[in-house]
């Protein structure tokens, strides 16, 4: 690990996510498993941490959280400007109606020329970053000044098990960027690259996909409850098939062959996936995902409650 040569990393905005990819992070350079031994790492890691927000409760929250892992962080309010003049690296993590308040900011330009600009925004393409901070400039030209990578991460990264998405940079990013960013987003889970246009439907896959599990694994809950399971079991239950499908897949096995090696002939599970069927369970998931596409799109808009703008 990089110690008097490491980097300054910065979060904008950090909340919920901010804390759980910093916490990542952290967690990983106290490690007793030396990152050395990981292949592509990138020369200098981060080892002085800003966390930004305005209020003092999303302030107590910051320092609550991370204060286990004895990190250097500072919490700094209401001054981003200070935080990205400080920082090598910058981790964008506020809700995307702010971005335009938060890039157009006095100062923000300068601060963040010839830096590293990571935004996990939703529905906020890399073109829409590049014009609020260069207007009128080309891509090529503002590549020249900063480099932005949009990524996708989740909930999950909490535990450990996001899965994000990197959307994949044009021309493809310095081999040490390139592992940096993946080093970070590695830290809290899986990481896939992507090409741009998928973006929006890997937030909803992706960074909205964890809303559509747990609906899932209550409904499974809820069947157990009906027929008297209790509670606390049925729930504790529900996550652990849902643990332990995720384990086979991961294994190799595709979901159709797993669903018929369940279903003996004649058996229950073939009557349960019946009536899952005929609630057009599939078709439903799948539409799900595909709404919350849309609605991913729109977000970096600057407009609040865009699902409102949908009938
Ligand atoms: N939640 C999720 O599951 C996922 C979210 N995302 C994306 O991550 C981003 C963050 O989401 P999430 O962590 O849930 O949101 P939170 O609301 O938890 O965090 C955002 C933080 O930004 C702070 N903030 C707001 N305005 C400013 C400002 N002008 N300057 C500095 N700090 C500011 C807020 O604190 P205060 O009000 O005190 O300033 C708050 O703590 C969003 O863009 C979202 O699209 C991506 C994947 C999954
Ligand atoms: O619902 C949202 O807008 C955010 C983005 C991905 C997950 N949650």
């Amino acid at each position: 690990m990089a110690s008097d040569n490491g980097l300054t990393l910065s979060v904008i905005g950090c909340g919920t996510m901010g804390i759980a990819i910093l916490g990542g992070i952290m967690d990983s350079l106290n490690s007793s498993q030396s990152s050395e031994q990981e292949q592509n790492l990138p020369p200098r890691l981060p080892n002085r941490f800003n966390a930004t927000c305005r209020s003092d409760r999303s302030a107590s929250r910051i320092k609550n959280e991370l204060q286990k892992y004895n990190a250097n962080l500072n919490v700094i309010q209401s001054d981003n400007v200070r935080a990205m003049k400080e920082a090598d690296v910058i981790l964008l993590a506020c809700k995307p109606f702010y971005v335009k308040d938060v890039l157009q900011a006095e100062g923000v330009r300068e601060a963040l020329e010839g830096k590293l600009l990571i935004s996990i925004l939703a529905g906020v393409p890399e073109a829409q970053l590049e014009d609020l901070l260069y207007p009128g400039l080309s891509h090529e030209e503002v590549r020249e000044k900063i480099t932005i990578v949009r990524t996708m991460p989740n909930t999950a990264s909490k535990v450990r098990e996001s899965m994000t998405v990197i959307n994949q940079s044009t021309p493809p990013l310095p081999t040490d960027t390139k592992n940096l960013v993946h080093w970070m987003m590695s830290r809290i889970g899986k990481v896939v690259e992507i090409e741009p246009k998928n973006m929006d439907a890997c937030t909803a896959l992706c960074g909205s996909g964890p809303a559509f599990a747990a609906l899932i694994m209550e409904a499974l809950a809820d069947g157990g409850v009906a027929m008297g399971i209790p509670r606390a079991e049925a729930n504790l239950m529900a996550a652990q098939v849902m643990r332990g499908t995720t384990g086979l897949v991961q294994d190799g096995e595709h979901p159709a062959i797993l669903r018929e090696k369940v279903s003996t002939p004649g058996g229950c599970t073939i009557g349960g996936l019946l009536a899952l069927e005929d609630g057009a369970v599939r078709s439903h998931v799948s539409r799900a995902v595909r709404e919350a596409t849309v609605v991913a799109s729109l977000l970096g808009s600057g407009a609040k409650n865009v699902n409102g703008t949908r009938h």
